[in-house]
Formats: C-alpha cells, sequence, structure tokens
C-alpha cells in the first residue's frame, strides 16, 4: 500500500531501502568514536553511518527542504522551502544505539513536518520508525491511518493497517531510574507497577512498539538532575506523540500533548509520556 502524498511516500520508500543498508552495516560498527552529538552524548560509529546515509538519500527528494537529525548540530538546507510548499524532515538515525554493545533492540525514527525546523509536533503530515528487532519493522502513521509494514530486501509490506492501541493496558516501562525520578511521578509509577507488567529494553523505539502491540504505558519522565528529561522532542517525543495519537491513545510532556509544544531549539530535551488515553490522564492529574 502507498501513501496518497507523493513526497511522504518517496520519503517512506527511500527510508524503507535504506533501513535495510542501515540494519546489514550495524555489523562492524559497533564502537563508539571520541565524538559527541549536539546533546553532549558520545556517538557510537553506527550513529554517524546512519546518520550520513540517510542524510544523503533523503535530501536529493524532491519536495523535501530540510533534513535535521539527533546527530548533527544544525539544519541541512536543500533548497525548497518547508513554510512554503516543501516538508522538513527530522530523523533519529538509530534511537537506542546503546543497545549495541549488548545486541538489543533499536530502531530508526523519522518525522515529516509541513514548518521549517524546529517545528510543533501538529504540523507532522507523517512519522514513523524502523524496529530493527527479529524482523524489521516499519510503523507508519500518516494523517489517514497507522500501518505496520514487514520490511525485506529494501521492500515493505503490509501487515496490519488501521492499527489502534488495544483497549485493556498491560505492558509499562518508564526510564531515567527510579532514584532520579521526582517524587510524583514515583507515586505515579509505583501505582502503575501493581497494575502493569514491567517492559523497559533502554530503546523507546521498541519499549513503545510494545505499548501499541500490547496497550499501556511509556515515559521518560523530567529527572531531579534533568527537569527536561533525556528525550528531544523533534527527534524522538513529537514523532512518535504523532504515532500514538494517531492510533488512538495519548502524548504528554506530564501537562499536555508532545504535538502543542512551541520548540525553542532543534536539540530541546522533553519529558515524554505516551500510552492509553486513561493512563496519559491520570499522570497528567497529578501536579508536578
Ligand atoms: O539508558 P536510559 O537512561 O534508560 O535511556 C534510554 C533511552 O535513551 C535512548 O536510547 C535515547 O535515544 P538515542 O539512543 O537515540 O540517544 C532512548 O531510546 C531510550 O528510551
Ligand atoms: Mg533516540
Ligand atoms: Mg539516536
Amino acid at each position: 500500500m502507498t501513501v496518497s502524498d507523493p513526497v511522504v511516500e518517496d520519503v517512506v520508500s527511500t527510508i524503507s531501502r535504506t533501513a535495510t543498508e542501515i540494519r546489514q552495516g550495524l555489523v562492524g560498527r559497533r564502537g563508539t568514536v571520541d565524538e559527541e552529538n549536539p546533546s553532549g552524548e558520545t556517538q557510537a560509529e553506527a550513529d554517524i553511518w546512519a546518520d550520513e546515509l540517510l542524510e544523503g538519500r533523503l535530501t536529493e527528494i524532491d519536495g523535501i527542504g530540510e533534513y535535521a537529525s539527533e546527530e548533527r548540530a544544525t539544519v541541512v538546507d536543500c533548497g525548497a522551502d518547508p513554510d512554503g510548499d516543501a516538508y522538513a524532515i527530522a530523523c533519529d538515525p538509530l534511537d537506542g544505539s546503546s543497545n549495541l554493545k549488548s545486541n538489543n533492540a533499536m530502531g530508526t525514527i523519522f518525522g515529516v513536518y509541513d514548518a521549517a525546523l524546529p517545528a510543533r509536533g501538529d504540523t507532522l503530515v507523517a512519522a514513523g520508525y524502523v524496529l530493527y528487532g527479529p524482523i524489521t519493522t516499519m510503523v507508519l502513521a500518516t494523517e489517514e491511518s497507522v500501518s505496520v509494514y514487514e520490511m525485506s530486501g529494501g521492500e515493505r509490506r503490509l501487515v496490519q493497517s488501521d492499527v489502534t492501541l488495544p483497549e485493556e493496558p498491560v505492558v509499562y516501562g518508564f526510564g531515567g531510574g527510579v532514584s532520579n525520578w521526582p517524587d510524583e511521578f514515583e507515586a505515579f509509577a509505583r501505582e502503575i507497577e501493581t497494575e502493569l507488567k514491567l517492559r523497559y529494553g533502554g530503546a523507546m523505539i521498541a519499549d513503545v512498539n510494545q505499548v501499541l502491540t500490547y496497550g499501556g504505558i511509556f515515559g521518560y519522565p523530567g529527572l531531579e538532575s534533568r527537569p527536561a528529561g533525556k528525550l528531544r522532542l523533534q527527534f524522538e517525543g513529537n514523532p512518535i506523540g504523532y504515532v500514538v495519537e494517531r492510533a488512538g491513545g495519548r502524548s504528554s510532556n506530564g501537562h499536555r500533548s508532545l504535538l502543542t509544544i512551541d520548540p525553542d531549539d532543534l536539540h530541546e530535551r522533553t519529558p515524554v509520556h505516551v500510552g492509553n488515553a486513561e493512563l496519559i490522564d491520570r499522570l497528567e492529574d497529578r501536579p508536578t
């Protein structure tokens, strides 16, 4: 099934082809390099490599005006104007790349914004992620629906359309470390852990995919030591918020939808909570 917007279709098929190469190219690129990304985190060899592959391909697409990623300081200008007819793409080339060491799941996240970056999440026209699990899958949310594809040989094959979160939540995963959680979040987490089953793997994409599959909640809260949390709004929070909201769930920074935050900076961080609406409502009901 192709996406009705031809530029978005071009982006999605380019990411499908590139993701297959990224997956194969992880072999031999598990080490870190002596560089930090704009968020001050040590980069893996694979982070830089995946970013360069995606940048090279996506900036060639007609109708794409900007490319930005977690791994580069500034927006790449590709000529067309995202405040006019063109779109802007924001990527997390490898989400969860610290899992390379232990060979656990990782992903590639993308958002297609109809605005110059940094942009609000409610200007997204599509967003999704590739999950490098035992099977490489893509979850794609557009204005029309949320679909799941299995990827093989650079092609994507639809396996589920009109995806919605299961009504009965089953799993939860919260990042950041209990000793670093603010008291209010800890109290919420204590409640949730008596109701749901823990699933936390250290790659947001893999953890969110469990929430989408089984129902539940994923959160990376603001921390005592870092009130804005760890995850980045443009590359992680917004795309994942868009996917989960399109699938009938909710996203939040603890107070309101991630998609309604006016960004000040390309690399700004935000607390991220996504999942079944009833659970996100309960989280927001607690004063923080
Ligand atoms: O190691 P922690 O604190 O649990 O952090 C895990 C979180 O960090 C991330 O790995 C950050 O993403 P990157 O790997 O793209 O920097 C998330 O995927 C994940 O949810
Ligand atoms: Mg990430
Ligand atoms: Mg990353």
